[in-house]
């Protein structure tokens, strides 16, 4: 399979969004660390996998992206377990204009303190055999939605980032291939939970309710029948892609 002997570590990987990618990369024959603050969940995530992908497949591993330390302790943890790591996948993400420095501390810092760790693994110029990074964005990141200024901030940061760290692999030869994803709306408990979330902004839920209907909603079965082909041709790992 096309991801056969390869790692990879997907962040908020308990459920939703992060889930599918996971059940995807393992699908393909990659190894998985689920990085997570929800331990009951995690955990049972992993039982399921194992039960169905084998042993050795699939590794559970707490982990809240904005410590920088957990962040460092889950790599190692994973590089130890699996003997590296290829593929990074930065997808732990909120919703919440209330507590909205942590939506910026958890979206955006979460995201460019995982490609950083990433980049001192994986760098071929100091020792590393290079990799790919899947940063979780949004179309938010794309057209800015009414309702919810900072979230749409944190998705414009990394696609911003996503596009000046992918320019200076290239220019540098860090052999790192680096995406962003920009999923419209997918049926999650994070997108369940918006209307909650809006804060101060709570007038503006009408004109996303007919962008919403507009649009339209993904189960996260649809998201992850297209996502499979997507993300085999980003992350499959071949010389003249690095
Ligand atoms: N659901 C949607 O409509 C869309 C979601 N997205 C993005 O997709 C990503 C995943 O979102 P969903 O699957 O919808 O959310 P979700 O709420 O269903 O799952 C998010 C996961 O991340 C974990 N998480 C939250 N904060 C964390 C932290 N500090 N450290 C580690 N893990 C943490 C949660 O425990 C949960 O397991 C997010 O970045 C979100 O912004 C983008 C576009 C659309
Ligand atoms: C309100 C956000 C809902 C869920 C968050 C979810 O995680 C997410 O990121 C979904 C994003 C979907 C965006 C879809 C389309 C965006 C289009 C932009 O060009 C804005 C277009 C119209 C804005 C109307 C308005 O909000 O005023």
């Amino acid at each position: 399979m096309a991801l056969n002997g390869k790692t990879a570590v997907v962040t908020g990987a308990a459920m939703g969004i992060g889930k599918a990618i996971v059940e995807i990369l393992l699908q393909n024959g990659a190894k998985v660390a689920i990085l997570d603050m929800n331990e009951t969940i995690g955990h049972c995530l992993v039982e399921t996998l194992t039960k169905e992908h084998g042993p050795d497949r699939a590794m559970f591993l707490f982990c809240d992206v904005e410590s920088e330390d957990e962040l460092k302790a889950a790599f190692q943890k994973t590089i130890e377990t699996f003997g590296g790591i290829d593929i990074l996948c930065n997808n732990a993400g909120v919703f919440n204009e209330v507590t909205w420095e942590k939506t910026i501390t958890i979206n955006l810092m979460g995201t460019i303190k995982g490609t950083y760790l990433a980049l001192e693994h994986m760098n071929k110029l100091t020792g590393g055999r290079g990799g790919v990074i899947i940063n979780v964005a949004s179309m938010a990141g794309i057209g800015p939605l009414s309702c919810c200024p900072v979230y749409t901030a944190t998705k414009h940061g990394v696609i911003g980032f996503t596009r000046s760290f992918a320019a200076a692999s290239v220019a540098s030869g860090y052999g790192i291939r680096i995406n962003a994803l920009c999923p419209g709306f997918v049926q999650t408990d994070l997108f369940s939970a918006i209307q909650s979330k809006l804060g101060q902004f709570s007038a503006m839920a009408g004109a996303t309710q007919e962008l919403i209907e507009k649009l339209g909603v993904l189960t996260i079965q649809d998201f992850t029948a297209g996502l499979t082909a997507l993300l085999l041709k980003v992350t499959c790992l071949t010389e003249n892609h690095l």
